[in-house]
């Protein structure tokens, strides 16, 4: 909503993938929806949904950077932070999609436990059991979302009018609740 032609690409490329009069997007319409799996990991990096994941046990001594991390150690990660972490992200601040299509520097970059400036479900043996299943959903619901609505915001609310303080706890949330007009295309 902060930026309308971000939001304007991916309803150009959600429309133009489902055919007209389809009711419900499901799975086998999602095949080359690119731009909405970019737009999904932007917002994983930016506000990643458990902040410092969950906390870990060190099972062994170890070397890290130079830092000795003994066995037994609580070990708390802020993938939060990795994600916002300038010398890994350009523009680590903005929220830019691009950087995960082919024409972006992140393109390569994913979710999956591999790529360690972005942990949004954790890595190694205890990184999420239920990713594929979450992120099934949320390209679903998105998908279903900007496809069959047009949204406003209320009357006198003005883009910069929104607040993007989060709440930090186990999991982080907004502050302020997002309220917004869907109007229906149908
Ligand atoms: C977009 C949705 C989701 C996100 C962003 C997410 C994120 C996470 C993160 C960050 C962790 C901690 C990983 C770590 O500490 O290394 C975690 C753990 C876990 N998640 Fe998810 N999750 C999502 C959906 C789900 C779903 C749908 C399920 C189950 C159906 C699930 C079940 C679990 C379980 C059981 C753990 C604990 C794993 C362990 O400690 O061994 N999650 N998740």
């Amino acid at each position: 909503m902060r930026k309308p032609h971000l939001m304007v690409k991916l309803q150009d490329e959600v429309r133009g993938i489902v055919p007209q009069g389809q009711e419900i997007i499901s799975e086998t319409n999602m095949n080359n929806m690119t731009y909405l799996r970019a737009v999904i990991k932007e917002s994983l990096r930016l506000r990643p949904l458990a902040p410092l994941l969950a906390p870990h046990l060190a099972m062994a001594d170890c070397i890290i950077d130079g830092y000795i991390v003994p066995a037994g150690t609580r070990v708390v990660i802020n993938a939060w932070a990795i994600g916002r972490d300038p010398s890994s992200w350009e523009y680590a601040e903005e929220f830019i999609p691009e950087r995960f299509t082919d024409e972006g520097s992140s393109m390569h970059v994913n979710f999956k436990g591999n790529d360690f400036q972005f942990l949004p479900f954790g890595a190694g043996r205890r990184m999420c059991p239920g990713m594929n299943l979450g992120i099934a959903n949320v390209e679903l619901m998105l998908a279903n979302l900007v496809c069959h609505f047009d949204w406003q915001l209320p009357l006198g609310v003005e883009r910069k009018d929104i607040d993007m303080t989060e709440v930090f706890g186990l999991t982080v949330h907004r502050k302020e609740k997002l309220l917004l007009i869907p109007k229906s295309r149908m």
